[in-house]
């Protein structure tokens, strides 16, 4: 296994600018440049250049996922995997490793129509991160977070991370309400990335941003209440990765999920399960609804909470 992390994510948004500062003043990401300037769209979460680029596009979602690769090596080995396989793998143009300051990359379309590519020797950023909200952000060896994609072909992506890219399955979700999620890793965070049935559409279902502590996710839970950003589902505590976590919704549609306390993961010792419910709570709040008992529309009796 030579990818070692995930490294940075595009996000395609009718409304850039909105977005840009809704993970400002809501996430608490760090711009990598003054208002005005190009980098302003490239948001910091720590010592990386920079890990979301938000980008002008007609539907919201991922336009792009990069994995950090060990070294030059392994990025050439991981090529050749893949067009072993039968993938076109396109060797990055300069200009395109100067834009994502990285020393090498290459692309391929990857599952659910996102253009993937892996990378190797990212310059750290030479200015210390710091969050203008005071965040701290839980990267490092675990990466920037977790991506999670709905697809139709959910499986044939699965099958794709675990035998070409290598990646562990660490578990499988079969939630009564909320279909069945694949989850996969490829280093001590519990799932870098994960895979979840979709009949009606593909795209992006949330992104996870982990922080510090529990009052770190209390306070951008507070933040996003004050923004009026809807929850997507309410906080709780997942059985398989014992993250701690609410969800919101993004201006782009799809979520983010502020999180702490996820578990680490060792390869040596971990067992694969299957779980059919959280620890407690992570109640999909309907569209309209702010999750929260009494204060909009019906009462918590009258509400259904779909799982
Ligand atoms: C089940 C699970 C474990 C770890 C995660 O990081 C993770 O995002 C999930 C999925 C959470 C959850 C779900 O499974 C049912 C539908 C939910 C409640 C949503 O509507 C948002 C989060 C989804
Ligand atoms: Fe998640």
């Amino acid at each position: 296994m030579s990818i070692r992390s995930l490294g940075y994510l595009g996000i395609g948004t009718p409304d850039p600018d909105g977005w840009v500062a809704y993970a400002n003043d809501v996430i608490g990401t760090m711009p990598a440049g003054p208002p005005g300037s190009p980098e302003e769209r490239l948001l910091r979460l720590d010592e990386h250049p920079y890990r979301f680029s938000v980008e002008a596009a007609e539907a919201g979602g991922v336009t792009h996922i990069g994995w950090e690769v060990g070294d030059r090596a392994g990025l050439e080995r991981t090529a050749e995997r893949l067009r072993a396989h039968g993938v076109e793998v396109h060797e990055a143009t300069a200009e395109e490793c100067a834009h994502r300051q990285v020393d090498r990359m290459v692309w391929f379309d990857g599952p659910c129509a996102v253009r993937t590519e892996l990378f190797t020797g990212r310059r750290l950023s030479a200015t210390p991160f710091v969050s203008p909200l005071g965040v701290t952000f839980v990267t490092q060896d675990q990466g920037m977070g977790h991506v999670v994609l709905m697809s139709p072909r959910a499986m044939e992506a699965v099958d794709f991370y675990r035998d070409v890219l290598e990646f562990r399955l660490s578990d499988v979700t079969h939630l009564p309400l909320g279909g069945t999620f694949y989850f996969m890793g490829c280093n001590p965070r519990h799932h870098s990335i994960a895979f979840v049935e979709s009949r009606r559409r593909e795209g992006t279902h949330h992104i996870l941003c982990e922080v510090s502590d529990m009052d770190a996710v209390g306070r951008a839970h507070d933040r996003a209440r004050a923004h009026k950003v809807p929850l997507m589902a309410t906080l709780g505590r997942h059985s398989n990765d014992l993250m701690f976590s609410f969800y919101m919704r993004s201006p782009a549609g799809f979520g983010i999920e502020m999180g702490a306390e996820g578990r680490r993961v060792d390869d040596e010792t971990w067992v694969s399960r299957v779980y059919t419910a959280d620890i407690w709570g992570h109640h999909a709040v309907a569209d309209g609804d702010d999750g929260y008992a009494g204060t909009v529309g019906t009462t918590a009796t009258e509400r259904t909470t779909t799982r």
